[in-house]
């Protein structure tokens, strides 16, 4: 069985439904994309996951336990770290006291994280451990927010755009940290607009439109299928990681 398997879900901010009937899986050690458009419903998607959003239709099985409903602590204490698009840094505080605030033990998902092994992914942050979080910018902010998250020893992390609203060499260096978590033998889902850097770093891809899914294979099929491209994501976005 999938380390992650949604299956069938439909969820609703009060009555505007937004997510119709989304299935998706993701292997341990896969990073999967989710793509498509603005309104998508991809944050959505990951917040039905989080049971942020709670499904009120379908089911979300992580590690063969059905966590659907479960509070979001409960869920974040099975192995899923979550890092929501507004990045969330505590601003009053340093970069090594935000990341305190994320540690957790680590379980049964390996030896577990710690701050200079987060330093040497982010070597940017490292600069700056000392550094209150409201003087990071935006780049350094998203790369704490993923460290942060890290501390929690999660074995599947949920990335709501990584590589939004930060400059070109910022994006790499994300490209890179997300390659070395899939070394690291972590499960990626991450939302993105940036098909370039969706596909350097991830194993497959999902495209979503108006809360369904269009399409859920490699990413070879999917630009071997303009259709589709075309139709459904934005072509904007193509900025080289
Ligand atoms: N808090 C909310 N209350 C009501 N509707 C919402 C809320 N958040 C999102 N929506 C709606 O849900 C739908 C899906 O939005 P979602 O944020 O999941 O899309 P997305 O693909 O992540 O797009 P974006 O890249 O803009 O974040 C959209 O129609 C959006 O307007």
């Amino acid at each position: 069985m999938s380390l992650l398997d949604v299956r069938d879900i439909d969820s609703s901010y009060g009555r505007a439904q937004v997510l119709h009937g989304v299935s998706m899986t993701a292997e341990a050690g896969q990073i999967v994309a989710i793509l498509g458009r603005n309104g998508a419903g991809k944050s959505s998607t990951l917040k039905a996951i989080m049971q942020l959003l709670p499904p009120h239709r379908g089911r979300v099985t992580f590690r063969d336990t059905d966590v659907t409903g479960w509070p979001p602590y409960r869920v974040a204490r099975t192995g899923i770290g979550y890092v929501p698009e507004d990045r969330r840094v505590f601003t009053q505080l340093t970069v090594r006291e935000n990341l305190e605030v994320g540690r957790r033990p680590a379980g049964p998902n390996g030896p577990g994280w710690t701050e200079d092994a987060l330093f040497d992914l982010f070597p940017n942050l490292a600069e700056r451990r000392d550094a209150p979080g409201r003087s990071l910018s935006g780049g350094e902010q998203q790369m704490l927010s993923v460290a942060r998250t890290l501390m929690g020893n999660p074995a599947l992390v949920l990335l709501d755009e990584p590589s939004e609203g930060l400059a070109p060499v910022i994006v790499s260096q994300m490209a890179r940290a997300i390659a070395r978590l899939r070394d690291e033998g972590l499960t990626v889902v991450l939302s993105e607009q940036n098909l370039a850097f969706a596909r350097a770093v991830s194993d497959r891809a999902l495209v979503l439109d108006h809360g369904t899914v269009r399409f859920d294979g490699s990413f070879d099929a999917l630009e071997a299928d303009p259709n589709i491209r075309d139709t459904y994501l934005s072509v904007s976005a193509t900025s080289t990681p």
